[in-house]
């Protein structure tokens, strides 16, 4: 077994200078001249949407980490599915964008709506500047102030994504039934450490999780046709209630955080360590041993969460940017603006 690993520190990532632009060239005034507005912009939509559809808060972090983590932080996950109604169904056995996987096919569709009528509102007072990855940062960070979290400073200067391709999620994306091995390995992928695993993942602290991606924990451990010996026996019973072996809704949901399920807090840690985590891969950060101390550190403190988080929402949403030249640039008024082109991706 490996020694744990540091948590990220403040100065590592989020305490950068204002003035000294970085290797990936985003900054925090990057908006000053052309939209100095656009985070007062943003922040009205998010506070409306927080309070009409709370719900949208989890969906839009959820979407700016899917984003991040398939050819970076560039919107590529907001470009609009193929499959259907309208595309038909010849379309739906073809996955064609990011957003047509398995992985992506259960985001909801209020996250995309959110990001889109921030995207509207800010080219309304500033037309062709901010570019939908910077909405979608920008978006996230006021859903977790929002819902009781810490709140920080986003940089901005991200350019958007002309492609999105399913090809590119699978293996990209960590997965409920990852081991610890396999989340260290898709996070190293992104320049992620386990410090960061751990921080990021305490974005379970809201939201909820489809059946699916935790019913064998609750009656077939591993082949075991038992529940996970992992499982908190209150929670099992509990969770089968709204998750049934065979025949449930495919839409049920439960909450992540059995204790503060819209509270942007440090409980989720606490969870994992009473045996309450909901995925596989949520409870795995506590039963391995690199990851433990980690866990029981920021459950002992939410400053210290807070912290770590922010640092490590800065590293992820710094996942390759993309620098474009100069007279290059590509710019889109609609962040799903796909749907009725055609594109062809062996040209790109
Ligand atoms: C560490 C590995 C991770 C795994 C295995 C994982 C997996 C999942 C799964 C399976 C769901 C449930 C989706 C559904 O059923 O609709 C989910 C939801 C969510 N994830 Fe993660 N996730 C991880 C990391 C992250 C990160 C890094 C963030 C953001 C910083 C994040 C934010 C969320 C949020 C907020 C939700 C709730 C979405 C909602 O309620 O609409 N997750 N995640
Ligand atoms: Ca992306
Ligand atoms: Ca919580």
């Amino acid at each position: 077994r490996e020694a744990p690993l540091p948590l990220p520190t403040a100065r590592s990532a989020a305490g950068t200078s204002r003035r000294a632009p970085e290797r990936h060239g985003l900054s925090l005034d990057f908006y000053a001249k052309t939209c100095p507005a656009v985070e007062q912009i943003v922040g009205n939509v998010t506070a409306e949407r927080f309070r009409d559809r709370p719900a949208s808060g989890p969906a839009v972090l959820r979407l700016f980490h899917h984003d991040c983590f398939v050819e970076g932080c560039d919107a590529s996950i907001l470009i609009a599915p193929t499959t259907g109604a309208k595309a038909g169904e010849a379309a739906a056995a073809r996955a064609v964008v990011e957003r047509d996987t398995e992985e992506n096919r259960n985001l909801p569709q209020y996250g995309f709506d959110t990001v889109e009528m921030a995207k509207a509102a800010v080219e309304r007072k500033c037309p062709g500047v901010v570019t939908c990855a910077d909405v979608l940062a920008l978006a996230a960070r006021d859903f977790v102030h929002l819902a009781g979290g810490p709140h920080y400073e986003v940089k901005k200067g991200r350019k958007d994504s002309k492609v999105s391709l399913a090809g590119k999620v699978r293996g990209s994306l960590p997965r409920a039934n990852s081991t610890v091995d396999e989340l260290l390995r898709v996070f190293a992928a992104k320049g992620l450490g386990a410090g960061d695993l751990v921080a990021l993942s305490g974005a379970h602290t809201i939201g909820f999780a489809h059946c699916a991606h935790f019913v064998g924990r609750l009656y077939d451990f591993r082949g075991t046709r038992r529940p996970d010996p992992f499982m908190d026996a209150r929670l099992v019973k509990a969770l089968r209630m709204t998750c049934p072996y065979t025949g449930g809704s495919a839409r049920a949901v439960v909450p992540f955080d059995v204790s503060t399920p819209f509270q942007f807090d440090h409980a989720y840690y606490d969870n994992l360590q009473a045996r309450l985590g909901v995925l596989g891969s949520d409870q795995a950060l506590f039963l391995d041993a690199r990851t433990r101390p980690l866990v029981q550190e920021l459950g002992a403190d939410k400053a210290r969460f807070f912290k770590a988080f922010v640092a490590s929402m800065d590293r992820m949403g710094s996942i390759r940017v993309k620098k474009g030249k100069k007279g290059e640039d590509f710019f889109v008024t609609l962040c799903h603006w796909l749907e009725d082109q055609s594109l062809d991706h062996d040209a790109i």
